[in-house]
């Protein structure tokens, strides 16, 4: 905006300009009478994002500005597109009445709406979070918080940046908020694609964040959170706060806690994890993610805990146990689902209701649908105290009915009130006497205007006369021109229409007086008791987010006995051993997606830690290879976060860990060599082993070249085989047959394919797991059913023959077969105090939290210490 005449700008430019310079880089939306404007650099950013027309208006004799903006009551329709685009949007509105003043309103941001900070409905999912993060980086270890304003949800977390990194990927904030000398630190470890903003240092610092946690929870202490500790955490948490202030979200009651997303309590995925096995988000446009065959939820709530349950599967048997019990009793009890689900189909958003309970932003329809769900509650906690299923009595047991406020709204507000508060028809009768008087008044008042429409009729004989009413004279007579003429003479003549005269008479105006005086008293009056039910509910805000927390589980519950029903899944067997036993598992997302009529043919997969620790599978392109892979993932998955799964019987035991490695694929990030890409992920795999890791590694060697990749796809092997400390069960698909090999060598690895039939030159695929290896890659096959052209495959199958008489393949096999073993003597460190204290350095290394140079630098120290 040019400011070089700054002095001869007009008043309202001059306040807007001081507003907008406490909001930088932020849209200021600048309520003036009935429209928001946006000028300058912010018009031209509106009207493209809201196809708004730019204007120009002239700024006194400063200069002309554009100018964009739409009528104030367009703002539900326009603030969320811009949201969604990724701006922040400060609403500057009218702070005083303008009639009551001379010269130019006080003016004021009433609120920064952010991607990551917003109560609209418009710019939330219903069955979705939204969640806010920030993140704090410290020396070695990263805090994150993130928080869900809608809601009231609050978690915090510390960890190594792949940690964070994971828990980024799970929860997809919409916005993170970081200091701004983190830049670097987080443009280095972190994705470019989320929505970011970066805040003033000093605010990530432990003292003001300590003071601004317990300030806001009334506490002395954290402790009670159980993150005390956590003091990378708890800054990010403080600053996020902090954050809220600073966007005018003050009344902020409803974020009453905050916990702690206790990393040892979940199952851990890396990110690639959950990318690869499309756990909540499908990896190309159209895909189908396990979630949404999971989540037939019935609320808002319950569709937003199944995905938190989705990326954090819990470890414990006892949780997970409790869990899978409460499907069983929905799953044998037909009429109990149906009695539950006839509850929750109309319960609506009561998490969010009750949050804008909370900040005072809840409309007198929003406040029925409270009472509304409150009322469903009864019948809900009823059928779950009457089934025999502890369990769910103990769920019954927590569930508040909360009759007070139920009998409060019902006794007050009127059934039917309108969205805003200002319209009358708010309060029943009976709460206030001078309400009901008033009311009275208006109603009789009404009744009186039909009455002297009628006399005056009667009297003057013009049939066609009207009573009406506008904002501009209040209340009027019409009198059509073809009876003008009878028209008394007292009657005052306002208004001249084509075919009609509008006249006042001092009756009307009395009774009129006395009608919009009466309502505008009963809008206050009404106002005044609405304001006084919202404080009332502002006491049950607490027992109220309970409640949701548990309508949440039960509905997800109710969720997984419907699937199981109708995807005929059964109830996994949880068990401490380390053995995996799945017979007849299907892919819970492919089975859905066949063709009419096509079955998917299930298969076993057995693995455990003392006689098959390793299944190699090879067979051709499109054979199943890597269904068979997912689906085992995904049946443990689904098994551990209380899902029955698709198998005819599953043995679970424990797993804490899950790794997938998809040998290089196209859709990875740009500008990274895939292969480095694929070596990156599968080293960090092999550096963070455990017992009870389920490992999948899917054509890894494939991004380079044949030797190399057999080579490296060999070496793998045998360092999982032979981890001193883990032992890690493993899926590993494969092209490199010569893989086989291996099975003679080590005891826990054993060799499966999954077959095709060759008839006349063609592939049948049947998909059945078989033990024992494969000889061929079949891929021209699959080359010619792809629509290869035929001189192609032709000259593709000769080179092959070529090749193989050659005895190229043949080589490539002797040769690995006569590698020497390796056996990974890790402790041959220990001989030496050197490399011993190597070993220690190397043990402490975080791979991932490093950059490229930091780890050079860090080879350079480790080499120095051997001369
Ligand atoms: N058990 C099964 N029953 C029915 N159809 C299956 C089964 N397994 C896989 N399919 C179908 O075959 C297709 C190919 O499977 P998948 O991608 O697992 O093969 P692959 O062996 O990993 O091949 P590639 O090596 O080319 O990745 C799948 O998209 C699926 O439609």
């Amino acid at each position: 905006m040019a400011k070089t005449q700054e002095a001869k700008e007009t008043p309202l430019m001059k306040q807007y300009n001081q507003i907008k310079s406490k909001y930088p880089g932020a849209l200021l939306l600048f309520r003036v009478g009935d429209f928001y404007e946006t000028f300058g650099e912010d018009a031209v950013k509106a009207s493209k994002v809201l196809n708004i027309i730019l204007t120009k208006r002239a700024n006194g004799s400063a200069s002309h500005i554009e100018l964009a903006g739409f009528p104030h009551h367009a703002m539900d329709n326009y603030l969320p597109k811009l949201v969604r685009a990724g701006h922040r949007v400060a609403i500057c509105d009218q702070l005083e009445d303008p009639k009551s003043v001379k010269g130019i309103v006080k003016r004021g941001v009433t609120e920064l709406v952010t991607p990551g900070v917003s109560f609209d409905d418009n710019v939330l999912e219903t069955g979705r979070n939204n969640y806010l993060a920030s993140i704090h980086f410290s020396k070695n270890t990263l805090g994150v918080a993130f928080l869900d304003i809608s809601t009231g949800e609050f978690m915090t977390a510390s960890g190594n940046a792949s940690y964070i990194d994971k828990l980024l990927q799970g929860f997809q904030p919409s916005e993170i908020i970081y200091s701004k000398s983190a830049r670097e630190h987080f443009s280095h470890k972190f994705s470019d694609d989320y929505n970011v903003h970066h805040l003033e240092d000093w605010i990530y610092a432990f003292d003001f964040a300590y003071e601004k946690l317990t300030k806001q929870f009334k506490t002395n202490s954290l402790k009670g959170f159980g993150i005390e500790n956590l003091e990378e955490g708890i800054i990010a948490a403080g600053a996020i706060l902090h954050y809220l202030e600073e966007t005018e979200h003050k009344k902020i009651e409803h974020i009453a806690s905050i916990s702690r997303i206790e990393e040892e309590k979940y199952v851990w995925m890396d990110k690639f994890t959950i990318r690869n096995l499309e756990l909540v988000y499908p990896q190309q446009e159209g895909g189908i993610p396990l979630i949404q065959i999971l989540d037939k939820t019935l609320t808002p709530m319950g569709s937003r805990q199944i995905k938190k349950w989705m990326v954090l599967p819990v470890k414990d048997k006892a949780v997970i146990e409790e869990r899978l019990q409460i499907v069983e009793a929905f799953h044998s009890n037909q009429d109990l689902t149906e009695q539950l689900s006839a509850s929750l189909k109309s319960m609506g958003d009561v998490e969010r209701l009750i949050s804008k309970v909370a900040v005072g932003r809840v409309n007198p329809r929003e406040l029925n649908q409270l009472k509304k769900a409150l009322g469903l509650m009864v019948p809900l906690k009823k059928a779950l105290e009457e089934s025999e299923e502890q369990a769910l009595k103990k769920l019954s047991n927590q569930i508040n009915l909360c009759e007070y406020l139920y009998e409060l709204i019902d006794s007050q507000l009127m059934e039917d009130a309108p969205l805003h508060t200002n319209q009358g028809n708010l309060i029943r009768e009976g709460v206030d006497p001078e309400l009901d008087d008033l009311k009275k008044i208006a109603f009789s008042g009404k009744d009186y205007l039909l009455q002297l429409q009628k006399r005056e009729m009667e009297k003057t004989g013009i049939t066609s006369l009207k009573v009406a009413y506008n904002k501009v004279f209040g209340y009027y007579l019409e009198v059509t021109n073809s009876h003008k003429d009878k028209v008394p003479q007292e009657w005052i003549r306002k208004q001249t229409l084509v075919n009609a005269e509008r006249y006042i008479t001092e009756e009307l105006k009395e009774y009129e007086e006395k009608i919009l005086g009466a309502e505008d008293k009963m809008v206050v009056i009404e106002q005044r008791i609405f304001q006084s039910l919202l404080q009332n509910a502002m006491d049950f805000v607490s027992p109220i987010q309970q409640n949701a927390k548990i309508i949440a589980q039960v509905d997800c519950l109710l969720s997984f006995a419907e699937i199981a029903r109708a995807n005929d899944y059964v109830k996994p067997q949880i068990s401490e051993t380390t053995a995996l036993d799945i017979k007849l598992g299907r892919h819970p997302v492919i089975e859905q997606q066949l063709p009419h009529g096509e079955e998917y043919i299930p298969n076993d997969v057995f693995l455990d830690n003392e006689s098959q620790q390793i299944m190699i599978i090879t067979g051709p392109n499109m054979a199943g290879k890597s269904a068979l892979l997912r689906q085992t993932a995904l049946i443990v998955l689904m098994a551990q976060m209380g899902c029955y799964v698709p198998a005819k019987s599953a043995e679970i035991g424990l797993v804490d860990k899950v790794f997938t490695r998809v040998g290089a694929s196209d859709n990875l990030s740009k500008g990274e060599s895939t292969f480095m890409v694929e070596m990156t992920e599968t080293a960090s795999i092999l550096n963070n082993l455990s017992d009870r890791s389920l490992v999948l590694m899917d054509e890894i060697g494939r991004g380079t070249s044949t030797y190399d990749g057999v080579s490296i796809a060999w070496s793998i092997v045998e360092f999982l085989h032979n981890h001193p400390k883990s032992k890690a069960k493993t899926l590993f698909a494969t092209h490199y047959h010569e893989l086989n090999q291996l099975a003679h060598d080590f005891p826990r690895i054993k060799n499966y394919n999954v077959s095709v039939k060759e008839i006349d030159g063609e592939i049948i695929f049947l998909r059945k797991l078989k033990k024992g290896g494969s000889e061929h890659s079949f891929g021209i096959h699959v080359a010619h059913l792809a629509g290869m052209p035929n001189p192609v495959v032709l000259r593709a199958n000769e080179i092959m023959h070529h090749l193989e008489k050659d005895k190229i393949r043949d080589k490539a096999n002797r040769k690995m077969h006569e590698v020497p073993k390796n056996n990974y003597q890790l402790n041959m460190f220990e001989a030496d105090p050197v490399l011993s204290e190597i070993k220690d350095l190397l043990d402490k290394l975080d791979i991932n939290s490093m950059s490229p140079v930091e780890a050079l630098l860090k080879l350079n120290e480790l080499k120095s210490k051997l001369n």
